[in-house]
């Protein structure tokens, strides 16, 4: 067994989650024991300059390499975090922090394709160093440089972890922005495997974590369970209206982020709302119904069969609101019965569940493994993803006394 922590902090800057667990095998024979996961929130004035920078809020170099570090440390201490009560860990997987994204553009048949660029922050060389930790980090930047999104990167391991043999799944990820991974059943391993599917499919609580700070005046962050939402009456004309955004229409591989569905983003939907005098309660249960509509819109077009189970994972499969509403209207398009459940009830913790994958991702790349798919991200060929940090085993009273 192969102890491994990994760490991320996602599109929705709500904290670093940690995950500490062991590890055996390599692909679909994988085995992933969860020993231990938390949040780890941001010192709030961090939080508030991470969400300004991905914001557009400009930054000298000076201020760029503070704010890396800064975050690195943060990172270093949620690691730390998990280790008191816990055995020696060999490896950090920390897929860091993203601050900007732009998928690749162009055709490659013309020669015109641009490489995409994503930045995440908190560099892997200053966590091995704070923990001691042979630490993995800059995963998208391969599958970037292999023509990729390097976006998503966590359909692989969603297969090896809740891959069926009879059902076909969707794994739909509800972090800031939402992602799906479709897993048709296990087949036989003498034939040949339908490929697995995977991409961004909009937005998930990147516009309705933004709405409830504006109508909350900044008292609330989210909106637990979907309650305050609950209470309001979807406008599906505005729905309707939103749906026409050309991303959902995009067939993959596709990405995207707070670049397109931020602050700026927001606005245009809270414009748009008002011809139709809305409550704020009726504001927030449109941007709902506009995210599940997004999604069901996205698995239509684009998915070879229609799920039997879709399993949410992230933050958004606790809106139970946003559950329901994904639920009825995936009945209301489908002439079979589709499940919503969470991957807690298949035995896969939710809120850890892209910790764990970035721990499974840096186990993979130290054993010479590829971690994309093609197939979902783009990229020409399967690559070694991320960086490996070594580091001489030190004293970690440095940062615990900092
Ligand atoms: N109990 C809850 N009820 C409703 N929403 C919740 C609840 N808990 C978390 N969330 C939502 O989930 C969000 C965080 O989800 P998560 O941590 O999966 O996102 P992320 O990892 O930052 O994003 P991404 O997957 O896009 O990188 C919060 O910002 C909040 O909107
Ligand atoms: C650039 C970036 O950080 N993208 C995230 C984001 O959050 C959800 C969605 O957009 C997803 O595709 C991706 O993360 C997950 C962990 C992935 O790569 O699978």
């Amino acid at each position: 067994m192969t102890r491994v922590i990994g760490a991320i902090s996602g599109t929705s800057v709500d904290g670093i989650d940690v995950a500490l667990v062991e590890i055996a095998g390599t692909e679909l024979d994988l085995e992933v024991n969860l020993l231990a996961a938390r949040t780890h929130p941001y010192p709030h004035a961090l939080q508030e300059e991470i969400l300004a920078v991905c914001g557009g809020k400009p930054l000298t170099m000076a201020a760029l390499a503070e704010l890396d570090d800064a975050i690195a440390g943060e990172f270093a201490r949620a690691a730390l975090s998990l280790l008191p009560q816990q055995p020696p860990v060999d490896l950090i997987g920390s897929h860091g922090q993203t601050v900007y994204h732009r998928p690749p553009v162009g055709s490659r048949d013309n020669g015109s394709r641009r490489l995409g660029y994503s930045l995440q922050l908190g560099r892997g060389e200053a966590i091995a160093q704070l923990t001691g930790i042979t630490t993995v980090s800059n995963f998208r930047a391969a599958d970037i440089a292999a023509g990729g999104e390097g976006a998503p990167l966590v359909p692989k391991v969603d297969r090896a972890l809740l891959g069926d043999r009879q059902k076909t799944r969707c794994i739909q990820n509800l972090g800031g922005i939402g992602n799906v991974a479709y897993l048709p059943p296990r087949s036989d391993p003498h034939e040949t495997p339908e490929p697995i599917l995977g991409w961004d499919t909009g937005p998930a609580n990147s516009l309705l974590d933004l709405a409830v700070r504006r109508l909350s005046r900044g008292q609330q962050s989210y909106d637990r369970g979907g309650a305050w939402a609950a209470t309001g009456t979807p406008c599906e004309p505005l729905v309707e209206q939103w749906l026409q955004e050309p991303f959902f229409q995009q067939p993959p591989p596709k990405s995207t982020g707070r670049e397109l569905f931020g602050p700026d983003y927001l606005d245009r939907c809270w414009q748009e709302a008002q011809s139709y005098a809305l409550s704020d309660e009726d504001f927030l249960a449109t941007l709902v119904e506009f995210t599940v509509a997004s999604i069901v819109v996205n698995y239509r077009a684009f998915l070879p069969v229609q799920p039997d189970e879709v399993l949410l994972c992230g933050g958004g499969s606790r809106n139970l609101y946003l559950k329901q509403r994904l639920q009825a209207r995936l009945a209301a398009t489908s002439n079979q019965p589709v499940s919503v459940l969470t991957t807690d009830e298949v035995g896969l913790n939710a809120d850890f569940k892209e910790a764990i994958a970035f721990a499974v991702l840096a186990y993979w790349r130290v054993r010479g493994i590829p971690g994309n798919l093609p197939e979902c991200t783009g990229a020409e060929t399967p690559m070694l993803l991320g960086d490996i940090h070594r580091t001489p085993r030190r004293s970690r009273a440095s940062i615990e006394c900092q």
